[in-house]
């Protein structure tokens, strides 16, 4: 059996002022060492939270995480930050790069910031599969949207996180450049053996996954192995309807 990288155990999450609505309302769900795992659902559904929670950026009201057999529910700051700089690749919709800093100092930044010495060959590998050698120079300004998002995917795998978690990460792309950041995503999961939890909307973007998890109303609802665009369109539709 593959074993778990990240765990969440019965998790519930409320924000302030949500008059009670629970954003994730008692979700359990593992996600295996390795694989690709997409999680949708509707607008509202708790997504992001989940995500949130799982990568140790938010704090559940209740419940457990594990990230690598580690609880991390109950730990603190600085030492979750620690956790997560160490463990955790994020790639986000928005890229969140530093435009002040070259592409090489972005994609070395996570490991600095986290008091580790920087493994350079590992970097310069990095950035020659996700194809951006030569770039190293650059200011992220410099670059277009799937270059920036190239970047980001070389900083979260420069420290060769046990799970990378995507928040949409084609959201801002187009068509094509999106499916390149999939394809890199897939090979990050292929290649290098990293787990890989992506939120998406995107049906198209969710079937290059190994299994999908639908949340609605904060829980989760349903999932797909070995999804399709037309098997998660299909099950998108049902989940909206309920
Ligand atoms: N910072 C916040 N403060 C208050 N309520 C929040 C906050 N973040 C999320 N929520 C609420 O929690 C619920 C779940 O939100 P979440 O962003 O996790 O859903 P999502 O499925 O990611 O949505 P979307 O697809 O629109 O990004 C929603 O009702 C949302 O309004």
């Amino acid at each position: 059996m593959t074993p778990t990288v990240v765990e969440v155990l019965d998790v519930t999450k409320s924000y302030p002022g949500s008059a009670g609505v629970r954003a994730l309302d008692g979700v359990s769900v593992g996600f295996a060492a390795g694989t690709f795992c997409a999680v949708m659902g509707p607008s509202g559904s708790g997504k992001s939270t989940l995500l949130h929670c799982a990568a140790g950026l938010d704090r559940p009201d209740s419940g457990r995480v594990l990230l690598a057999g580690q609880e991390i529910s109950g730990l603190r700051e600085p030492k979750l930050t620690t956790v997560r700089r160490r463990r955790v690749g994020f790639v986000f919709q928005s890229y969140n790069l530093m435009d002040s800093l070259s592409v090489w100092h972005n994609v070395l930044l996570p490991q600095r910031l986290a008091g580790v010495r920087p493994d350079r060959s590992w970097a310069r590998e990095v950035m020659r599969r996700v194809g951006l050698a030569g770039r190293e120079n650059d200011r992220p300004g410099q670059l277009s949207g799937g270059q920036r998002q190239r970047v980001a995917l070389a900083r979260a795998l420069a420290g060769r996180p046990e799970v990378i978690f995507a928040d949409e990460p084609t959201g801002a792309l187009d068509l094509s450049t999106g499916r390149e950041v999939l394809a890199l995503l897939r090979e990050a999961v292929d290649g290098f053996g990293t787990a890989v939890i992506m939120v998406t909307h995107d049906p198209a973007a969710a079937a290059w996954a190994d299994r999908v998890v639908f949340l609605a109303d904060g829980r989760i609802v349903a999932e797909l192995a070995d999804p399709t665009v037309e098997k998660v369109a299909a099950q998108m539709t049902a989940v909206s309807a309920r």
